[in-house]
């Protein structure tokens, strides 16, 4: 198992062979043959091939315009990749549980489980089920996933180990009419509560993720998560997220119905600031269904009404309207 086994990559050392494959080629040689969309579709395999070598390939669609592939810079990856200052995965401090074999979701004493208790005493212990979903509780108080690791005795299918074993249900990068590219659901139905991806990106500390948010801002696209989830905040009034993630080189759009939200969960990291972002379906997503996710965050607002207007308070390209097309939509993406 090789997953997110303590990798400490840099976001300057995030790979650029695609882009240097693909502008090396003249306008005419990237449509002959769909050779763009090929390099494209092999490079998701090579960056993912480590950490999720049984998952489904992802193929690139567009059936509205002639843009052959999301844009050069776009790297699909489960990730994270670590900016200036941002401390590396820490292992020093991470526990195993001695368990042999699968750990007993009943035991009282695996390490893990009672780890995972204390961030919900009353909760169903493990949050996953026996097919590698998770229960379907998660999403109310963003409970923090804590999954087995590398230091622990227990075996490859012991129920705590979903995430790491990667996605198990074909998904696609397809043009979308309105937002620009998305990520869809395949040719299969995939069950509520499935774990499908990393909101992956480059691990920021506040003060640089607050300089790129004024500039992508200002050129209306996004991709920035401050990691404030409840588990992290909870009871401190002064508190403010150390870390935020920027998705530039990835990313999924917004839907105001989403049919996925993001969970932290931790593997091997015992630094409970750096969660990794994990991506679950919350009900049954049909094939071919736009897999969405709030920006909105978790909790429930009824604060600032739809404004229907492009452009914000500010004239921030950023508040487009928002256009998931949902019965209950807002109207604008963020709070
Ligand atoms: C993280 S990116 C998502 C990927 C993006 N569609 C792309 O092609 O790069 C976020 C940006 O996608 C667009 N977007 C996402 N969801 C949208 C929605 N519901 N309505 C309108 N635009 C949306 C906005 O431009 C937003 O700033």
């Amino acid at each position: 198992m090789k997953e997110y086994a303590n990798h400490h990559v840099l976001a300057k050392d995030l790979p650029h062979e695609l882009q240097d494959r693909i502008n090396a080629l003249s306008s005419r040689a990237r449509r002959e043959g769909n050779m763009q969309v090929k390099l494209f579709e092999q490079a998701i395999i090579e960056n993912t091939f480590e950490d999720e070598p049984h998952a489904p390939s992802i193929c690139i669609i567009n059936e509205f315009d002639d843009e052959l592939t999301p844009p050069l810079e776009f790297h699909y990856s489960n990730l994270m990749w670590h900016g200036e200052g941002v401390p590396k995965p820490d292992v020093a401090n991470l526990q195993g549980c001695g368990c042999i074999g699968p750990c007993d979701p009943k035991s009282k004493t695996c390490r893990c489980l009672v780890h995972q208790k204390q961030y919900w005493s009353d909760g169903p212990g493990f949050l996953y089920q026996e097919e590698g979903r998770n229960k379907g509780q998660l999403k109310i108080f963003d409970y923090p996933i804590f999954e087995c690791n590398d230091f622990c005795g227990c075996s490859e299918d012991c129920p705590n180990r979903v995430v790491q074993h990667g996605r198990k249900y074909p998904i696609e990068i397809r043009k979308t009419q309105l937002k620009g590219w998305g990520v869809f659901a395949g040719h299969k139905k995939i069950p509520r509560n499935t774990y499908l991806g990393i909101y992956a990106g480059e691990y920021l500390m506040d003060a640089e993720a607050e300089r790129r948010g004024i500039l992508y801002n200002k050129f209306g696209r996004t991709y920035l998560f401050d990691v404030d989830f409840y588990h992290l905040r909870a009871g401190q009034d002064d508190w403010s997220p150390k870390y935020s993630i920027d998705a530039y080189h990835t990313g999924n759009n917004h839907s105001c119905d989403p049919n996925c939200f993001i969970n932290p969960c931790y593997i091997n990291e015992a630094n409970l600031d750096k969660p990794l972002l994990t991506i679950f379906t919350q009900r049954d997503v049909l094939p071919g269904e736009e897999l969405c996710f709030s920006y909105r965050g978790n909790e429930d607002e009824d604060e600032d009404a739809a404004k229907d207007s492009e452009g914000g308070e500010n004239g921030d390209a950023i508040y487009i309207k928002c256009r998931c097309g949902a019965a209950n939509c807002k109207g604008r993406m963020w709070k």
